[in-house]
Order: C-alpha cells, then sequence, then structure tokens
C-alpha cells in the first residue's frame, strides 16, 4: 500500500529500518506481559510496544489498534482467547468499549493495588520512599460520579443522534443506555436522553451535555445555534419530569433556563456550603473529596493561631474547612470567575479570614504580596501538569510543612524531588481512590522541612 492511498495508516520505522504501516482497525494476536500504570495490558511484538485496553498479564488477546505513534501502539481488546484468573466479569455491560471506565475488568481491590504500585515506581523513578506509605483512601465502587460530560452527535446519514462517552483513546462516541459510575439521581437523567434528543425536530444543533448532582441536579446542554421551539419546550419538560435545573450554552457562558438557579454541594463534616456553577472545577466524588480534605487538614497539622496558604484553590473546597481550624488562611486560584464564587462562598460560611488572590501559578509567587508574611503550612492542589515552579517558591519561602494533592502521581513525583533537592523530607504518602473503574488515580504527599 502506498503511503499517499493510505492517509489513515499510522507510519512508523521498525527497528529493522523497513517502512511499514499499522493501519487504525488492524487486529493483532497479542500476548499480554505487564499492566501499565493506567491499567492497561502491554505486550510487546516486533520491536513495538502495545498498550492494551482490556487486558491483563498472561492473557492472549485478540486486540484492535486504536492509534500508533512511533514504536508505540495503542489497542483495544476484542476477544479474550486464554483468560488470567484475576479477571473479573464487568459490573456495566458497555465496558470494554466505553471509555469511561477502563478498570471494571479488575477488582475494585485490585485496582487501588495498581494504583498504590503506580505511586511507588513514579517515586522510585525520582529516587524517592517516604518514610511511611499512608493507607490508600478508599472509596465507593460505582455510583460515585456527580459531575459528568456526556457525548451527543447528530449522525447525519443514521438520521440518529448518539449519546454515550468516548471509546478508549478514539473521539468514537460509544452509545450507552445507562451509567452505573453517576451518582443515583443522575442515572435516570442520563438514561432518558437517548430517547428524548432522538425525539428532536432540529437534532443538528446539539453539543455535549453536561450533568451535575449536588444540592441540586442539573443538565447543562451545549448547542450551535437557537434549539426549535418544540425541542426547547421538551427539554424544559424533561427536566420538569427529572426535577433538574435546566443550563443552556449557546455562545458565551452557560445560563440557567431559569433565573436565580444555583448549583452547590455541601462538606458535611464541616458543615461547609459550596456554590459553584457550570463550567467550574469541582471534584467528582463527593466521599472521597470529605475523605481527602480530612486526611489534608490533619496532615498539615495547623496550630490554632497558624496562617496557611492554600494553591489552587478554586472554590474554597480545602480553604473553607481549613480557615474553621486556623487563624487565616490565604488561598490562591488563576480563574477570576471561580475566585468571585470563592469570596462569595467564605461569605455565605461567615469565614472572614480567608482572603483569596488571583496569580498565575505557573509564574514565581515569591514577589506577590500576599506571600510576604510567612506561612505555616501550605497545601496544593494543582492540575495534571503540577506545580515545578510552585514548589520551588514555596522551598523559597521556607513554608516548613506541605500537603501535596495531586491527579498524576508522575508529576507529583518530580515536584518532590525538587522539595527534596531543597531539604524536605518525603514523609508521607498515598492513593485516594477518586475516580474508581478508572485508569485516573489521585495522590498525596506531606513534605517536610526538618
Ligand atoms: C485540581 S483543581 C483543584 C481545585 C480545588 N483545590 C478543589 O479541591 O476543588 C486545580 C485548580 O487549579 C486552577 N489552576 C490551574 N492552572 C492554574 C494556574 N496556572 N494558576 C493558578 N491556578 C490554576 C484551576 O482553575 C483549578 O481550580
Ligand atoms: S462510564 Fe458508565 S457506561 Fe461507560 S463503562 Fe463506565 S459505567 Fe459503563
Amino acid at each position: 500500500m502506498s503511503r499517499s492511498k493510505a492517509p489513515k495508516s499510522l507510519r512508523f520505522q521498525p527497528a529493522g529500518g523497513v517502512r511499514n504501516t499499522l493501519p487504525a482497525g488492524k487486529k493483532q494476536v497479542l500476548s499480554i506481559e505487564r499492566l501499565s500504570h493506567d491499567g492497561r495490558g502491554i505486550a510487546f511484538l516486533d520491536g513495538r510496544t502495545w498498550f492494551v485496553s482490556g487486558a491483563l498479564p498472561g492473557e492472549q488477546v485478540q486486540a484492535e489498534v486504536l492509534a500508533a505513534r512511533s514504536k508505540v501502539v495503542e489497542a483495544q481488546s476484542l476477544v479474550i482467547q486464554s483468560s488470567s484468573p484475576e479477571r473479573i466479569t464487568p459490573e456495566c455491560q458497555w465496558a470494554g468499549r466505553c471509555g469511561g471506565c477502563t478498570l471494571q475488568h479488575i477488582s475494585h481491590a485490585q485496582q487501588i493495588e495498581l494504583k498504590h504500585a503506580n505511586l511507588v515506581e513514579q517515586f522510585s523513578r525520582e529516587g524517592l520512599t517516604p518514610v511511611t506509605w499512608a493507607e490508600p483512601l478508599v472509596g465507593p465502587a460505582f455510583a460515585y460520579r456527580r459531575r459528568s460530560r456526556v457525548a451527543v452527535r447528530y449522525d447525519v446519514k443514521q438520521k440518529h443522534v448518539q449519546v454515550g462517552f468516548r471509546g478508549p483513546a478514539s473521539n468514537a462516541i460509544v452509545e450507552v443506555a445507562s451509567c452505573i459510575i453517576l451518582v443515583p439521581e443522575l442515572q435516570p437523567v442520563f438514561a432518558g436522553l437517548s430517547a428524548l434528543f432522538n425525539s428532536f425536530q432540529q437534532p443538528q444543533v446539539l453539543g455535549h451535555v453536561e450533568l451535575f448532582s449536588g444540592h441540586n441536579t442539573a443538565l447543562l446542554l451545549r448547542h450551535t445555534q437557537a434549539l426549535h421551539a418544540a425541542d426547547l419546550a421538551k427539554l424544559r419538560a424533561y427536566c420538569a419530569e427529572h426535577h433538574v435545573q435546566l443550563w443552556l450554552q449557546g455562545i458565551g457562558e452557560p445560563q440557567p433556563d431559569q433565573a436565580g438557579a444555583t448549583l452547590g454541594y455541601a462538606l458535611t463534616q464541616y458543615a461547609v456550603e459550596i456554590a459553584y456553577q457550570p463550567g467550574d472545577f469541582v471534584q467528582v466524588n463527593a466521599q472521597m473529596n470529605e475523605a481527602m480534605i480530612a486526611q489534608a487538614l490533619k496532615w498539615l497539622a495547623p496550630q490554632s493561631g497558624a496562617r496557611v496558604l492554600d494553591l489552587f484553590c478554586g472554590l474554597g473546597n480545602f480553604a473553607l474547612p481549613l480557615a474553621q481550624q486556623v487563624e487565616e488562611v490565604v488561598a490562591v486560584e488563576g480563574v477570576e470567575s471561580m475566585l468571585v464564587r470563592a469570596r462569595a462562598n467564605a461569605e455565605a460560611n461567615q469565614l472572614s479570614n480567608v482572603h483569596f488572590y488571583h496569580a498565575d501559578l505557573s509564574m514565581p509567587l515569591r514577589k506577590a504580596p500576599w506571600a510576604k508574611q510567612g506561612f505555616a503550612a501550605a497545601l496544593l492542589d494543582p492540575p495534571r501538569e503540577g506545580a515545578q515552579m510552585t514548589v520551588t517558591d514555596l522551598a523559597q519561602l521556607k513554608v516548613p510543612r506541605i500537603v501535596y494533592v495531586s491527579c498524576n502521581p508522575a508529576t507529583l513525583a518530580r515536584d518532590a524531588a525538587v522539595l527534596l533537592a531543597k531539604g524536605y523530607r518525603l514523609e508521607k504518602a498515598g492513593v485516594l481512590d477518586m475516580f474508581a473503574q478508572t485508569g485516573h488515580a489521585e495522590a498525596m504527599a506531606l513534605l517536610v522541612k526538618p
């Protein structure tokens, strides 16, 4: 096959130097040798490393190529030809094809072991071992997701609206009729969407849907053009029937369909209420979020007269409970609109000792006026890219105690290594079961300056 005739093929240079193609969709029988840190089976064939979703070590599988880059191939198992004794039957019939859950064929206990092993490996690559490994914080295996983005697309040829989730390493939508990792109140809202949208007169204008649950349940619909009046009426009736707030987003920010609609969640053990809007960052797992906050506050161990820093603070998820225990919290966030709501949250919870500041934390923070007075402890909860610049600054500010919450063990280990090079000790680390059934891992580390 010539190169010009195969635009979808992904080309690579195999070890022997012979040009070859590896088209998406190609089937291949593979022997799985190891498990990757995100739970995919790893096989080695013809000088390439294959990452195969849904496959376990010791298994022989027939897999389909999803994408190939250089010597790395991403694939999905189609047929398990010889099965591992570790394999369990997934609870959800779409697991394996739907990219939402990639670990349902592994027991929940093993998923946690896998995430812990990944954290150990990431630290050991940096030459780090904590003084103590913390016990994993374990949450519910299913029915935990209180926020979800649902893929919606009108298939012009089939005259059919697809509703579901993206496949693993793919843009294709896997249509699913129900989803058991959603919290119970969102499951029926999700389950009726396909029938609703397929009854629309102008489904071409539909974008994706986001579902939220907390004090209220809400549905946000993105649309590319104005909705047909009859479709809007059906959508409103659907939301009323399911007791769901409707939010709409055309061009611009999400708007509630009815004035005064609010979204929020409670941190029950602190009697704190957090209000938010669609688009704001909100931790997806309510139970694990509370467990995570409790552990972070315990590890920070602040004295009542302390001044504590909360970086990447979002809506005040850590800052507000922390403010109940210390003299002052300085909380910093990069998204202005979230800061507006974070300040309102502090006021609504009558916490006047938390002060919110706007800053881009990929830039040095040492010169910021709020950074000058010194802190007894700091908490940081950055996005996946981590916080290399910030940890260097925290060391310069001589913050004696740092709790680092991370959704990416690789950047956590990298940043912890920066702090160790500055004289810190890695006191504790452990994983949090924030995203059960998925390859995503949440972790926490405590670093102290002896
Ligand atoms: C993982 S979320 C944590 C939010 C909050 N701590 C919570 O528990 O809900 C990371 C936060 O960092 C913010 N962020 C991302 N990049 C940033 C940057 N360069 N500077 C400041 N904040 C940033 C995001 O807006 C988001 O609120
Ligand atoms: S995200 Fe939902 S539908 Fe997809 S595999 Fe998980 S439980 Fe099933």
